[in-house]
């Protein structure tokens, strides 16, 4: 289990660990040290060791780490070791993107039900998805044990329905609309902005590594 004391950024890098060990592992890998992972996953050696220290002992000095180990440390730390049903909330543009993808390279994750206002596309099935009208969401949330949920309503009404997700028993929002959303303590909200992270790239691109003068 994730201590609550991990830093968030550590946090974000465990599954990428996860997912690197796992291609190392599937191609008969049984041991790696910090300096390989770090090379593999481009976050440099301190960094990794930092991580993992907050987990305890993972690896020994000398020997590096061993890979299934590890492997089965992060699947049960991100507790991939069991499927987690998410529900997404807006089936619109964004909505449809999500649900044709539904984590293709997770075992473990999957939208196994989405909700809409729309009459043309609630009661239907997309990408094998079943659509059900808001009405039933709390019901169908609770039937489902569902408890993390994808928010791809438009901004003005993000924080309605999220007041009703949380009354729900969400525990969890991955928040796709631009609003930042309140919620009470013990519910978690990940912000995903596309638009702020072209603007960082593009702002490191024109400040940070502006190439060189020419000076022909
Ligand atoms: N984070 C990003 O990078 C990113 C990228 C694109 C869009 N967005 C945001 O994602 C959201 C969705 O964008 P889109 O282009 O798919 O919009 P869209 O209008 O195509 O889809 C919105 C869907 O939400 C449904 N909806 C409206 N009110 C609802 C309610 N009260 N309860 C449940 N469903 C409701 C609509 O019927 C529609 O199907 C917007 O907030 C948009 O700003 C974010």
């Amino acid at each position: 289990m994730i201590n609550s004391k991990i830093p968030q950024a550590t946090a974000k890098r465990l599954p990428i660990y996860y997912r690197y060990l796992g291609i190392l592992y599937n191609s008969g890998k049984k041991r790696i040290s910090s300096t390989e992972l770090a090379e593999a996953v481009k976050v440099d050696s301190a960094t990794i060791r930092r991580d993992f220290s907050y987990f305890g002992a993972l690896g020994k000095r000398g020997y590096g780490y061993d890979v299934k180990s590890l492997l089965d440390f992060f699947k049960k730390t991100l507790n991939q070791d069991k499927l987690t049903n998410v529900a997404l909330i807006g089936v619109g543009n964004l909505g449809h993107a999500l649900l044709n993808y539904n984590f293709h390279g997770s075992n473990n994750v999957r939208i196994s039900a989405a909700f809409d206002i729309d009459d043309r596309i609630t009661g239907t099935i997309q990408s094998g998805v079943p659509i059900y009208p808001m009405n039933e969401m709390k019901e169908q949330l609770v039937e489902q044990q569902i408890e993390v949920v994808i928010l791809t309503v438009p901004s003005p009404v993000a924080q309605r329905v999220t007041d009703e997700l949380v009354t729900a028993g969400i525990r969890g929002i991955l928040n796709f609309t631009p609003l930042r959303v309140n919620v009470q303590d013990g519910v978690r909200i990940q912000n995903v902005d596309l638009t702020n992270e072209l603007q960082t790239l593009i702002y490191f691109l024109n400040h940070v590594d502006q190439p060189q003068a020419s000076t022909k």
